[in-house]
């Protein structure tokens, strides 16, 4: 399924898919050749923006991402920059398009060794792109652990070398890039941890393949904004029933994980919010913000009887147990949409099947990384992979949180979440989150835009307030991101 079930962002294409484009911008009269020059050209014009003025070392490989060094190479120099160019392998195996550049390479060309960074204040790295296909070792291993050394500024052809296009792994080794110049459309490997970090400033350049492409392609994967979700309209005929009910189940001991979950439900538009308290804690409870009505959680089903409670949340501060998940499962038994957090998910370790066969695209799992072992074991692939399997494997959508945050709906589409600040790691932040998408639930979002929308407020949220923040400020930061609503879809 394409997300066309959304609005696009930013699509991301996998390795395969990307060759995809280039074979079929290839079949519709583009040649090769040119889509090559456009990319060395992309390149050429980051390294004027970005590095020193000085001589620069061009590390091409055996491929075409040395292709795209050699035109990079000859567009720098005739523009007056002084360049070293060094090729791993000899300039007689290139292939194709790659050989037609160094061809097209009238200045000298070297064999790849540390020495070839020598008297450069710069590096492109053009050794290994989408074509990686194992860790780095012997000469390209050596000069990259040199480029570290000499703590070069590097801008990156397509992905930094060892940078896993797919997965965002590093195979081995890759350099710490000033930029990366991609082409098209991004890669998983530019948005998944660690190869993210490795990228720096991510460009992505058009080289002349066409869009139309996609519709053959049909990529079910993008990049996480507004551009992908809307959120709910306050209508000027509403009033706080029409703008749903959020029930939230508390605990008894952490009872300030449902508190923060239930302003920042508020705070994103939920027209009521309940918190459902254990009797013991119903005093703490209800000593708190007054515009939360609290009730007794017990008996649990009473209250899920009124059907204008809409949006459910069970988890945060739940307390992992048998009696947490007798009431998750009454809960998927209403029907209506339900996020389940925290301790909802691990109470059902070791019985994640009693779970998953309650589970519906409906119901959103919200795991941070221990959360996710706990419910669906060790799995192995990228934190993309491994949520588009949970949520094939569940039926529900799965949002695993982390700094590269992924949204997997069961049926295939997913989006990746690139710009939270690492500040917004604090405790209580996940509570906020829940709270946010059950907030949008309740007005009638569906779940997995919901799900991408709490996300991206969430990760906004932080990244206005800036360092320093701790989860109570999530909620506060919420109206003003609201009031912006003229986002840049493509932000
Ligand atoms: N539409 C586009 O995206 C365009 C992309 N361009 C550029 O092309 C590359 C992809 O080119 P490709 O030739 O397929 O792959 P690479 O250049 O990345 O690498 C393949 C060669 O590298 C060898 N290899 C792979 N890993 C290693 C390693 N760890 N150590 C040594 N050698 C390695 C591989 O050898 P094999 O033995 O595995 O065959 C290949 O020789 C893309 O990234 C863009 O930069 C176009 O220029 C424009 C259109
Ligand atoms: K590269």
């Amino acid at each position: 399924m394409r997300i066309t079930l959304l609005r696009m962002n930013q699509e991301i294409l996998s390795v395969e898919q990307m060759y995809r484009a280039d074979a079929l911008a290839l079949a519709a009269g583009i040649a090769g050749a040119r889509l090559m020059e456009a990319a060395g050209w992309a390149v050429a014009r980051a390294a004027r923006r970005l590095l020193p003025k000085g001589r620069i070392a061009i590390l091409c490989g055996p491929g075409n991402n040395g292709g795209d060094g050699f035109v990079a190479a000859r567009l720098l120099a005739r523009d007056g920059w002084s360049v070293r160019v060094a090729l791993l392998g000899a300039v007689e195996r290139l292939k194709g398009d790659a050989a037609i550049m160094a061809g097209r390479w009238t200045g000298r060309v070297e064999p790849l060794t540390p020495d070839a960074l020598h008297g450069c204040v710069g590096v492109i790295d053009a050794l290994f792109g989408a074509g990686l296909a194992r860790p780095l070792e012997g000469a390209a291993k050596a000069v990259v652990e040199e480029i570290g050394r000499l703590r070069l500024p590097v801008i990156a052809v397509d992905v930094p070398s060892g940078v896993h296009g797919d997965s965002g792994a590093v195979l081995g080794l890759a350099p710490d890039c000033l930029a990366t110049v991609t082409f098209f459309r991004p890669k998983p490997g530019h948005c998944l941890l660690p190869g993210r970090l490795k990228c720096g400033e991510l460009v992505v350049a058009d080289i002349g393949i066409p869009a139309a492409v996609l519709d053959e392609i049909a990529p079910d994967l993008c990049r996480n904004g507004p551009g992908v979700w809307a959120l709910p309209e306050i209508k000027a005929e509403g009033h706080k029933y029409s703008r749903g009910h959020v029930l939230i189940l508390g605990g008894a001991e952490m009872t300030g994980a449902a508190r923060l979950a239930a302003r920042a439900a508020r705070r994103v538009g939920a027209g009521l919010v309940s918190i459902a308290a254990p009797p013991e804690a119903l005093g703490v409870y209800r000593a708190g913000d007054p515009g939360v009505l609290v009730a007794s959680s017990e008996p649990f089903a009473d209250l899920l009887e009124d059907g204008r409670r809409n949006a459910l949340l069970l988890g945060p501060g739940g307390g992992v147990g048998e009696a947490l998940a007798g009431k998750v499962l009454a809960a998927l038994g209403t029907g209506r949409p339900c996020v389940l957090d925290a301790d909802a998910l691990s109470s059902f370790e070791g019985r994640s099947a009693d779970l998953f066969r309650h589970l519906s695209d409906r119901v959103v799992l919200t795991p941070h990384d221990g959360e996710f072992r706990r419910l669906f074991g060790e799995m192995p692939g990228s934190r993309l992979e491994r949520a588009r399997h949970a949520a094939r494997l569940s039926g529900a959508i799965v949002l695993l949180k982390g700094a590269d945050t992924v949204v997997a709906h069961p049926k295939g589409g997913a989006t990746i979440t690139t710009d939270a600040p690492p500040w917004l790691a604090t405790a209580g932040s996940g509570d906020v989150l829940a709270g946010l998408l059950a907030g949008l639930l309740a007005q009638g979002m569906e779940p997995f835009e919901a799900a991408c929308a709490a996300v991206w407020l969430h990760g906004r949220a932080a990244a206005e307030f800036g360092p320093g923040l701790i989860a109570e400020d999530l909620s506060e930061a919420i109206p003003a991101i609201l009031a912006e609503r003229r986002w840049d879809p493509h932000d």
